[in-house]
């Protein structure tokens, strides 16, 4: 059984507090896109493992172990004693970008086990599970435009399309650590909440639509900052960093020609949104 986790942006994020257990309280809003990684499930006929990750397309740093589609496994394996499994894993989103890369792959893992073993789970336990595996894990659950609050995982649904919008994502050759952008941050309330800001038109968005990370982000990787400037001279609506980085989107109206783009040696992926 085969699926296919995407990636997704934050359009705005305020980080509002820090808390006593060193998280912080913030306010985005998640949005989907088309960029996806591919992940199978076949059953291991070789019992002696509980499971074999293969994995191509980008690399994924650290040990098979600490892949969050085994963690997102071994979670549902130590209530349901799952049978063994092959994992199939084709890197597509560029991890360290801001992307929920990691994040869409454990969302999808528990959806895939879900429905390959019969576990009747609903969204709502679904989403349980996913938060434990980190804090932007769940909005992957349903998939749908999200305001996020919390520690990114209080969710209320957002009435909002982009559909017919040109998404243009671009991810240097810079890893963003979650942990040390947050580092840097002071913390703030923001003068109107995201809630009210994202009901404008996207038009309206450059002017009020805030991504508190570019502050500490950019003065040390300057490149993703001119990425950012270069989208909107190329004529994009809106362009913002996502998340904690290093990614930077720039979306265009449904009609703009947007010409002679050229972003070196960054992944670059375009697309008409649906
Ligand atoms: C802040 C966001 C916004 O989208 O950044 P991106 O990962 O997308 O860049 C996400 O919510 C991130 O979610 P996720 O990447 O799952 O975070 P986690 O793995 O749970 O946390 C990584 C580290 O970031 C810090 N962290 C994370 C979330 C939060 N609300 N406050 C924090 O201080 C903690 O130090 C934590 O150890
Ligand atoms: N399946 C996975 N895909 C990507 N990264 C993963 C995965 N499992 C664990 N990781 C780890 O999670 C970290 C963050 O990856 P990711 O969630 O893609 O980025 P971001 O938090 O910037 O959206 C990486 O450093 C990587 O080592």
């Amino acid at each position: 059984m085969i699926t296919f986790p995407n990636a997704k942006i934050n359009l705005g994020l305020n980080i509002t507090e820090k808390r006593p257990d060193g998280y912080h309280n913030l306010e985005t809003v998640f949005y989907s896109v088309p960029l996806e990684d591919a992940l199978e499930i076949t059953i291991l006929n070789d019992s002696k493992q509980k499971f074999a990750l293969h994995q191509s397309g980008l690399e994924i740093s650290g040990e098979p172990e600490n892949n969050l589609v085994v963690k997102a496994y071994l979670l549902l394996d130590r209530e349901f004693q799952l049978p063994p499994i092959d994992i199939y894993l084709y890197k597509h989103i560029p991890s360290g970008a801001g992307l929920g890369g990691g994040s869409a792959d454990a969302a999808f893992m528990l959806k895939l086990l879900n429905e390959k073993f019969h576990l009747h789970l609903t969204d709502e336990k679904l989403e349980e599970y996913a938060a434990m595996l980190g804090a932007d894990c769940a909005f992957f659950i349903k998939n749908k435009p999200t305001f996020a609050e919390g520690i990114g995982n209080v969710f209320s649904p957002v009435d909002l399309s982009l559909k017919g919008y040109q998404l243009v994502l671009v991810k240097p050759d810079i890893f963003v650590s979650t942990r040390e952008a947050f580092s840097f941050i002071r913390p703030r309330h923001p003068e109107h909440s995201l809630k009210e800001i994202i009901k404008r038109p996207v038009n309206e968005w450059k002017d009020n639509m805030l991504n508190d990370f570019e502050e500490s982000v950019f003065p040390q990787y300057p490149v993703i900052e001119d990425i950012k400037k270069e989208l909107y001279r190329k004529g994009a609506v809106y362009a913002a960093m996502s998340g904690s980085g290093s990614s930077v989107f720039g979306l265009f109206n449904p009609e703009e020609e947007i010409a002679d783009l050229d972003f070196g040696q960054a992944f670059c992926f375009q697309t008409k949104l649906k």
